[in-house]
């Protein structure tokens, strides 16, 4: 049987500087809902809740840890550029789980979870995405979903650098630590990349795999031709993404220097011969 852990990366449509990022995962055996992420940062969650007052209580514990989506919000710390240009934090992590607003105070949103912005990538993963691992390593599909306006933290949450490594590097590393820990069972892993580019679906791993189409079927969505490779470590996965970063569409905003011009989709695929739940 095969599972897939699925991670995406995609800015919502929304004018004005914002230092907040969201990240969705969602672990279900069953095709997953579409979320729409063109709504404001703030009302962006179907999981956030508004909170009138300060007084107002968080959804219970019990209620959430229901739920197969949850959704984070992480803040990034001020850039050097914005404080040189005297920018102020409008929005902030008031505890693990509510944001709020510095000129509003009666207006909070809860969340999840709430990073603030001295919180290590490698602490968002181990809360908010760990989990969608080891359950896509168990049988059950998962999803890790990452939206905000351009420079609100996407690309360094979910790629990061050699001193931060973000989700996705995580994410491959721990799927290679479950196998090694688990020698009695036989998996193989395999990778695709595509990016989503002007609506277009171009494969990062296929340069000639350009303008790909979407199809279904009855085991559900496929890009169709899309270039799925056999992965054999962390570093041979890593190296691939690295590859089909340089095919991808890049450019300046106002508000970041290095912008990813494109929506990109980075798929793990588990196949497991001798598993229990396969
Ligand atoms: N948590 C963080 N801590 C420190 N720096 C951060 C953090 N998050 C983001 N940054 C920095 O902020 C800048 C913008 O971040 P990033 O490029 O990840 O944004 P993005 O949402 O991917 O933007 P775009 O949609 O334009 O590609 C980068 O210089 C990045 O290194």
């Amino acid at each position: 049987m095969t599972t897939r852990i699925g991670s995406k990366n995609k800015k919502v449509n929304s004018k004005g500087a914002n230092s907040s990022s969201s990240t969705t995962s969602s672990s279900k055996q069953y095709p997953e809902v579409s979320i729409d992420g063109l709504s404001s940062p703030a009302s962006s969650s179907m999981r956030s809740k508004l909170l009138h007052s300060h007084s107002d209580n968080i959804p219970a514990e019990a209620e959430r840890s229901k739920e197969n989506v949850t959704v984070t919000v992480r803040f990034r710390p001020l850039s050097q550029r914005e404080i040189r240009q005297g920018e102020e934090i409008a929005w902030y992590a008031d505890g693990d789980t509510i944001v709020r607003n510095e000129n509003t105070p009666s207006i909070a949103y809860a969340y999840d979870r709430v990073f603030g912005p001295t919180t290590t990538t490698r602490h968002v993963y181990d809360v908010a995405a760990q989990h969608a691992i080891s359950g896509a390593m168990e049988g059950i599909n998962g999803t890790i979903f990452a939206y905000g306006v351009t420079s609100s933290g996407k690309t360094h949450t979910m790629h990061g650098d050699q001193r931060s490594p973000g989700i996705i590097p995580l994410a491959v590393k721990d799927a290679f630590s479950i196998i090694q820990e688990t020698p009695n069972r036989e998996f193989l892993l395999r990778v695709s990349y595509l990016e989503i580019y002007n609506e277009v679906v171009n494969d990062l791993l296929n340069p000639a795999g350009q303008n790909l189409r979407i199809r279904e079927d009855a085991q559900g969505t496929f890009v169709e031709g899309i270039k799925e490779e056999v992965v054999l470590s962390p570093a041979h996965a890593l190296s691939l993404i690295a590859a089909g970063e340089e095919h991808r569409h890049v450019g300046s905003t106002n508000f970041n220097l290095l912008s990813s011009r494109s929506h990109t989709i980075f798929t793990l695929i588990r196949f497991c011969r001798n598993c229990k739940t396969c």
